[in-house]
């Protein structure tokens, strides 16, 4: 929590909060003081006058004290929301760098939790510290002193009182704090089942699979609100026993007060000043304690943010990187690369070797698992290798910076992800200052202008995930995307296969014809031989392994397991 406070709250609005906070606590203490003298001085001897000027002095203490105590609202309120917004800008910033591996760590709900529902925790405990963390130690203090100074005699029934309510509010403490902070994990597996139902929606409903999923719901639900009871019926004692003490407090301090006043050894406004601060006194305290009981809740949040931001990135810039000219021609090359997953056994992909370049297409074949995904995955840098070196343009990958790597590779995902907005915002995402003209021509390119004008052109909407349209319009609007950006290395993973034959003959043969793409290297992932038997070099991928590498002539001729692909296809279309 410190930490956080430090990094984010802004000097002077925070110290203004706390200086009015100040004010506020001066009213609120000097208040009893005229009550007092007002009614020894003014109602007792029946001055009149001197009760109209008291009383004044009393509205305007106390208007001076709202005023400050609605400034410091003001104060602590806005600081505690910017600390949030300033939360939410760095986790999301920090997130958007996260590779696999640190996504998976945390785990896409729990990151969500964290910026919203753990950020929440934060901002209002940064507002309570900024009102009452302040105050109640301030006042619980002033009000000691001055109800001392009032009538020492008084102060004996707080020596009873003070030892039980602290009592009170560390066993309510030592039961709630441990279930206010599993309530933050809880959160996260509610969004992670709520997640996962709205994306599998139709899934769900296709399997008939409602009850079963809603009774998962329910389950991760009860078992959140079950632990939300529970700790807030542990804090709801508190009210209770601190109105008991209160009242108790009270009765033994008029008892003992009327006593000393029939002795005619203290004044009634001494009486009614000492019972005001009496109620300051243990207000504070319950404030206080208050505070104690959601601190730790806030500080399990702060942990949880601070796990984000202070992650390590698994794929570092290097240090000193190796700076981006002009004048280098676009190249791929793959130097006895091995690379294994994190926590995997076994290595993933063994011994690449390959070179190739500008203008050349490169195609990688294999079964599903072969690896394919992953050769090309290790290009940008999505993970990093375990062995040998890959070039790009001839800078060893690992010696750029990521950004300086990614401006010279664009990639299509096997998976293709539009975002909400228009295509012409989808399509600025591959070029930021694209013009119309360019648009349209990635998207005849990619096949993708037919569908485009019948939806309505470039302002065309696209709904989350694209959901508006087909699975294969949807990845001819991403290999539109792809193909946009200027790059060296044009990526297609498995970007075709949602394509018919025709259509993805006539896209291929649309990219060879491209001259931004003529300049570059062109990789292209596929399943079907007809996709990559026109590439200059065809790697063969079985089990992370090249069991073979050439033209489609050469591997019809001498590998036996492009043969068999290429047999078993043809036979399917026979079929
Ligand atoms: N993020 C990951 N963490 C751990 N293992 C992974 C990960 N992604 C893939 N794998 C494993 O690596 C192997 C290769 O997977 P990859 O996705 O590269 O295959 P692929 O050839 O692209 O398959 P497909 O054609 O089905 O897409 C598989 O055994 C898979 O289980």
């Amino acid at each position: 929590m410190i930490k956080i406070a430090k990094r984010n709250l802004e000097l002077l609005p925070t110290l203004l909060a706390v200086i009015f906070l100040c004010f506020q606590v001066a009213a609120d203490l000097y208040l009893p003081t005229i009550t007092s003298d007002l009614i020894d001085n003014g109602i007792l001897k029946q001055d009149i006058g001197y009760i109209w000027s008291e009383g004044g002095k009393m509205l305007v203490v106390a208007a001076l004290g709202l005023i400050a105590a609605a400034v410091n609202v003001y104060f602590a309120s806005t600081q505690a929301m910017k600390v949030g917004k300033k939360l939410r800008e760095q986790i999301y910033r920090k997130v958007l760098h996260f590779s696999s591996q640190e996504m998976s760590k945390f785990g896409g709900s729990s990151l969500i939790t964290r910026s919203t529902n753990d950020i929440v925790q934060i901002q209002n405990v940064m507002v309570q510290f900024l009102r009452m963390m302040l105050q109640s130690p301030i006042m619980l203090i002033a009000a000691c002193v001055l109800a001392y100074y009032r009538e020492p005699r008084l102060t004996k029934v707080f020596l009873i009182s003070l030892p039980v309510l602290a009592i009170a509010v560390i066993a309510i403490m030592y039961f709630a704090i441990p279930l206010f902070k599993s309530i933050q994990k809880k959160t996260d597996q509610i969004n992670l089942v709520f997640r996962e139902g709205l994306t599998g929606v139709r899934v769900i409903r296709a399997f008939n699979q409602e009850k079963r999923e809603q009774s998962r719901f329910q389950r991760a639900n009860d078992d959140y609100t079950n632990t939300g009871i529970k700790a807030y019926t542990i804090v709801s004692f508190l009210f209770p026993i601190m109105t008991l003490v209160l009242s108790l407090t009270n009765i033994g301090i008029i008892w003992l007060g009327a006593h000393l006043i029939a002795q005619m050894s203290m004044q009634v406004g001494n009486l009614i000043a000492f019972m005001t601060y009496s109620t300051q006194i243990l207000i504070s305290f319950m404030m206080l304690s208050m505070v104690f009981v959601f601190i730790p809740r806030a500080s399990a949040s702060a942990k949880r943010v601070n796990d984000v931001l202070g992650q390590e990135e698994v794929i570092a810039d290097p240090q000193n990187p190796v700076k981006l000219t002009d004048a280098s021609e676009a190249s791929l090359s793959f130097e006895n690369v091995d690379f294994r997953y994190s926590g995997a056994e076994k290595l993933t992909l063994t011994g690449l070797n390959f070179d190739i370049h500008a203008g050349q297409t490169l195609a990688i074949i294999g079964g599903t698992g072969s690896g394919k995904s992953s050769l090309v995955n290790l290009i940008p840098r999505l993970f990093d290798i375990e062995k040998g070196k890959i070039k790009v343009d001839g800078y060893p990958i690992n010696q750029l910076t990521q950004h300086d790597l990614h401006r010279l590779i664009s990639i299509t995902q096997q998976k293709a992800v539009l975002f909400s907005g228009t295509i012409r915002s989808n399509m600025q995402f591959g070029m930021e200052n694209a013009t119309d003209d360019q648009i349209w021509h990635a998207l005849e390119v990619a096949q993708a202008a037919d569908f485009v004008k019948e939806a309505g052109g470039l302002d065309a909407v696209v709904e989350q995930n694209g959901a508006n349209f087909s699975g294969g319009q949807r990845q001819r609007l991403a290999i539109a995307r792809t193909i946009i950006k200027p790059a060296s290395i044009y990526i297609f993973d498995d970007s075709f296969s949602a394509l018919d034959f025709k259509t993805d003959a006539k896209l291929r043969s649309a990219l060879k014809q491209d001259n931004q793409l003529q300049k570059a290297v062109t990789v292209i992932v596929a399943q079907r031989i007809s996709t990559v038997a026109n590439a200059d070099l065809i790697l063969v991928l079985d089990d992370g392994k090249v069991v073979g590498q050439g033209s489609h002539e050469q591997l019809v001729a001498e590998n036996k397991t492009y043969q068999q692909t290429l047999n078993s296809q043809i036979q399917k279309e026979a079929h």
